[in-house]
């Protein structure tokens, strides 16, 4: 979808309110709905229609999709648009992404649209929301520490969303039900070597607390990098440190391949 057919909202608070103001409405923000190969994850090469909805309730200084979160930028579209829109491309896959998709709860009702119409359906999700849906996979990225924009790293402001994406940045009980009740990845975003400690940590409390059992399989690290240049700096260490630890290693394939161009 070009974005010259979005309408831009000027801030974050506008588009949360805007977003609560429409759940009792027919619809969702889309920032963009496109067709590609699946990028990141145990699916990664895998033909996709990508719908991507707008607004976040997290906002890592990283966010490779800074027009879904930092400055939201949408068109509202009803369901029955978007799904002639999926339809109109030749997949099997819909990945479900944002921005935070389960922010809204219109999501379910195109997840079971999807359903009835027989496509594998994965949403892509930082873990702090859980809604019953019929998910496929629940690709779940919980955010670590490394992703908390701090004054330093903010890349629009000057930290004012440090203290709340710190404190909302992991939600145990919903990550414990995103994996008891979904086939799951944990895709975590990782720097460097800093950030095992708290992948550890995480890991061993939510394995206490979910009743169903997570894998080391079911661990991937991926390298933080929205470019090119920059995955080149990330992405060895952090192959290291997948064998090193035994975590699975996750390329991203849209990067590699297009550079993360919108629409890839
Ligand atoms: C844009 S997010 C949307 C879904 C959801 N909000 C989330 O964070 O999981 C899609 C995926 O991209 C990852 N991601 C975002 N920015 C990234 C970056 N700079 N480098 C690596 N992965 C990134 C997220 O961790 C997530 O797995
Ligand atoms: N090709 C491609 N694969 C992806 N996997 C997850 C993505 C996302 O932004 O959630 C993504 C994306 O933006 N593009
Ligand atoms: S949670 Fe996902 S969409 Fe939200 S700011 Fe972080 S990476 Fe971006
Ligand atoms: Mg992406």
């Amino acid at each position: 979808m070009p974005v010259s057919d979005s309408v831009n909202l000027e801030n974050a608070a506008e588009i949360e309110g805007k977003a609560e103001d429409e759940e009792s409405t027919e619809g969702l923000p889309i920032n963009e709905l496109f067709s590609s190969l699946q990028g990141e994850g145990t699916l990664a090469g895998v033909p996709s229609v990508f719908v991507r909805t707008s607004g976040c309730n997290l906002r890592c200084w990283f966010c490779d999709s800074y027009h879904t979160s930092w400055e939201p930028t949408h068109a509202w579209l009803g369901l029955e648009e978007i799904l002639a829109k999926i339809e109109s491309f030749d997949a099997d896959h819909v990945v479900l992404t944002g921005g935070e998709p389960l922010i809204h709860e219109e999501s379910v009702a195109l997840l079971e649209e999807l359903d009835e119409r027989g496509y594998h359906t994965t949403v892509e999700t930082n873990g702090t929301i859980y809604r019953d849906a019929p998910i496929d996979l629940a690709s779940v990225s919980p955010k670590l520490e490394s992703s908390t924009p701090t004054p330093e790293r903010d890349p629009s402001g000057e930290g004012e969303w440090e203290a709340r994406h710190e404190s909302d940045r992991i939600d145990m009980d919903s990550l414990a039900r995103l994996v008891e009740d979904y086939d799951f990845q944990l895709k975590f975003v990782v720097t460097d070597a800093e950030d095992m400690p708290e992948i550890l940590d995480l890991l061993a409390e939510l394995r206490t607390v979910a009743d169903a059992p997570i894998s080391d399989d079911d661990v991937l690290l991926m390298p933080e990098g929205a470019t090119r240049e920059r995955l080149a700096e990330t992405r060895t260490a952090v192959a290291d440190l997948a064998m090193e630890y035994g975590f699975r290693y996750t390329p991203r394939l849209h990067v590699d391949l297009w550079n993360d161009a919108p629409e890839t």
